[in-house]
């Protein structure tokens, strides 16, 4: 049985909401980029075979340098994205030559590898699973006018995080219905379960943040001062 593991890294989004010049995931936290502290994370895992990291156009040949700088000997390729986050996956996917494959955020340096390790064994046993943790707000379905039109039940609510497992061939058909039938989806997973595929739930970490606004980029200080002492 073949289950070797790639990864997929999307990091070429523009950061709109973070508001910076620089792209947020080349923000520096600590002493590196943001970027780099995410790749280090799968890098160092025995299960992984290959990394390809997805960037913007322009970010390619920076990124490699930091690739030999940092000694991040599993990235087989740097490769331009897509205009959005699901076009950037499937360039990145085209390139995987693994039997399955994680997508994972470059801007989720906090993913902890025993979570990625339980989200994988999933996987290989279910078909395709993803991190999770269950939502502790209560969530409101709000209308275009501010008002409340529902509550839906929290016991069944989850806030789905990276990585994402599939099996590569699962994950390139779920892609190409999508192209083919015009569907954007915000995560890997919605496609795959749109070709009722069925994806498993693993419970992770409220800690694997996506960094997304400035607030999050103070308290992803806050934790890796805190990994720093620990
Ligand atoms: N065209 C895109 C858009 C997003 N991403 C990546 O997908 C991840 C999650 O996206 P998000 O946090 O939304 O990043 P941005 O698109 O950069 O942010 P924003 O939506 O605020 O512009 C990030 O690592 C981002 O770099 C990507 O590779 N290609
Ligand atoms: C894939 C993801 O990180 C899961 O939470 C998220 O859906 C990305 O969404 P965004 O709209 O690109 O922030």
């Amino acid at each position: 049985m073949d289950n070797s593991l790639g990864i997929v890294i999307v990091s070429a989004g523009k950061g709109s909401r973070m508001g910076t010049l620089e792209s947020k995931q080349y923000l520096l936290l600590q002493d590196k980029p943001i970027l780099i502290h995410t790749l280090e994370v799968f890098n160092s895992m025995p299960q992984v075979k290959e990394i390809v990291l997805v960037t913007g156009q322009d970010d390619v040949r920076r990124v490699q340098e930091w690739v030999h700088e940092y000694k991040m000997d599993k990235v087989i390729k740097v490769i331009p994205g897509g205009s959005e986050r699901q076009h950037s996956v499937y360039q990145g996917l085209l390139e995987i030559g693994t039997e399955w494959v994680m997508i994972h955020d470059g801007v989720r340096p906090f993913v902890d590898q025993a979570d990625i390790e339980a989200c994988y064994q999933m996987a290989l046993r279910t078909g395709a699973a993803v991190l999770a943790v269950p939502v502790k707000d209560t969530i409101k379905q709000v209308d275009g006018s501010g008002i409340i039109v529902a509550t839906p039940d929290r016991q069944s609510l989850w806030a789905i995080q990276t990585p994402q497992t599939f099996r590569v061939s699962d994950l390139l058909r779920s892609h190409q219905e999508a192209q083919r039938s015009g569907f954007v989806g915000t995560d890997d997973s919605m496609l795959v379960e749109r070709m009722g595929i069925p994806v498993a739930v693993v419970k992770g970490s409220y800690s694997n943040i996506k960094i997304t606004t400035p607030d999050d980029l103070e308290y992803a200080a806050f934790i890796e001062i805190r990994k720093g002492e620990g």
